[in-house]
């Protein structure tokens, strides 16, 4: 499937390697063994990019809607056309079962497709004068040059969430996957290639992922940076981005509560509290970190649950019936434990797992564990573990339950389950979080705004929100005879 040196450079229409030949090596999480190598840009790769990327603008942004839309809805049919193959390399390079990687190249592509049909529908405005001679109106016009930052957990889906409202919109881009999962950036790139991509409006550049982030940072060019990862990250770009005051797009780290109320189905809630907690093996930003159960149905809760999450089947995700993968690295694997042992010297009980899995693979995995006996000073209850381990807390009443959840400086996920209508808004209202799931663990989809407040990040991915972030509204003000 690989070959030894994968061209993942590409610079105005052309793939390429470095100059100085330097390459590095991405390996399968689950094996630890080597897949192919790829190149290992820097700045000069980057301002070639920026450079060919402001050049395209030209022609990009003054294509109008319906010709932009029919490139990124082309791409969208080229995508579907290719789950399986596209599932396989996300699953090797990612580790993530295969079921997870298929619905995820679904998910990307149907940011294409939502995007296509948005491309031309970004309305300005006539705004009433209150003045008889004059005539006011809002223009919306592409905003530059985005460069696109995106993370190894959801190699595809993070990559068109980005860049197709931004090529809806007639921005071009600066793509720099991540460093571990650079191989699904580049059958994207290829798939808009193959879709009538002009040349020069998508590049992507591989490598060092500090000097290419720098380098988009110092641009004047580059108008824009949009970026899913930690908030240490998150907050670094900010304050770097301060010098030419470049607008910015952030979806940062998370520390989702689940709360179950007593009224809750729970044969529904442990369910969906174990998709939540072990999709991607607890790597995804939106994953539950800390549930919280009414007292009254702690222990069936505990019991379900517990009985659910032993039939989880670890495994290499190329095999279908394979539930959870290996962590991404090494040191995901070294912060699981960490929050593991702190919560057991803390007074933690283990449940279920609750150790290192050692199947027959080199790679970093780890059984499916929940903890009880929990208390707020232990790490696992204050910082995003991003690993598979579920601390159950109890509680008495709603009110004690939503400040613990709020108890934070995040502010991206939250989740409620219970029964209750009037209980659900008001619950929803009053949590501190840019995105609420009610009975529903699964809230991202092109269509709706997906993103956090607090320290969760800055601007939204999806729907016509989505498309605002690439968007300058001009205003222009016409005096008239
Ligand atoms: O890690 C953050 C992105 C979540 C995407 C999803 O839930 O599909």
């Amino acid at each position: 499937m690989f070959e030894n040196e994968t061209k993942s450079i590409f610079i105005n229409g052309k793939w390429r390697n470095v100059d100085s030949q330097q390459t590095d090596t991405i390996y399968n999480p689950a094996t630890l063994k080597p897949i192919t190598k790829v190149a290992y840009g820097g700045a000069n790769e980057t301002e070639e990019a920026i450079k060919a990327a402001s050049e395209a603008f030209q022609l990009w942004g003054e294509m109008t809607g319906r010709e932009r839309s029919r490139i990124l809805y082309k791409a969208h049919e080229l995508m579907l056309e290719e789950v399986d193959r596209l599932g396989e390399i996300l699953t090797i390079e990612q580790g993530k079962p295969i079921k997870e990687a298929k619905g995820e190249i679904k998910g990307a592509a149907s940011f294409l497709l939502w995007y296509a049909e948005e491309a031309s529908r970004a309305y300005g405005e006539w705004i009433p004068s209150s003045n008889k001679t004059k005539r006011l109106l809002v223009i919306p016009q592409p905003v530059g040059v985005v460069g696109a930052i995106t993370p190894w957990n959801f190699p595809a889906s993070m990559i068109t969430r980005k860049i197709a409202p931004a090529l809806a919109a007639g921005c071009t881009i600066v793509l720099k996957p991540a460093p571990e999962t650079p191989l699904s950036a580049i059958e994207i790139v290829k798939i808009l290639e193959r879709a009538g991509m002009p040349n020069g409006v998508v590049n992507l550049v591989t490598g060092d992922a500090e000097a290419i982030g720098n380098t988009m940072l110092t641009s004047k060019e580059v108008r824009l940076i949009t970026f899913t990862g930690s908030t240490e990250v998150g907050k670094h770009l900010m304050r770097e981005s301060a010098d030419h005051v470049k607008k910015l797009s952030l979806e940062l780290g998370g520390h989702a509560p689940i709360i179950v109320f007593d009224d809750a189905d729970i044969d529904k809630a442990t369910t969906l509290a174990l998709a939540s907690k072990f999709r991607n093996n607890g790597q995804t930003c939106i994953c539950a970190n800390r549930i919280y159960v009414h007292d009254s149905v702690k222990d069936i809760f505990t019991q379900q649950l517990t009985k659910k999450v032993e039939k989880l089947k670890i495994g290499y995700g190329l095999d279908d019936d394979t539930d959870l993968g290996p962590l991404i690295n090494q040191q995901a694997s070294e912060k699981v434990q960490k929050h593991l042992d702190d919560a057991i010297e803390k007074g933690a009980a283990i449940v279920t797992g609750g150790d290192k899995w050692s199947g027959d693979m080199e790679g970093y995995f780890y059984q499916p564990t929940v903890l009880s006996s929990i208390s707020d000073d232990m790490l696992i209850m204050n910082e995003e573990t991003f690993g598979p381990v579920m601390p159950i807390q109890t509680f008495t009443d709603e009110k004690t339950a939503l400040q613990n959840a709020n108890n934070t400086d995040y502010g991206l996920a939250a989740y409620i389950f219970t029964e209750t209508t009037s209980r659900a808004i008001r619950v929803s209202e009053k949590l501190e979080y840019g995105i609420v799931g009610v009975n529903d663990v699964f809230p991202a989809v092109a269509e709706a705004p997906f993103g956090g407040i607090k320290q969760s990040g800055v601007g939204k991915e999806g729907g016509h929100y989505g498309m605002d972030e690439f968007l300058e509204m001009k205003y222009v003000s016409m005096g008239i005879e």
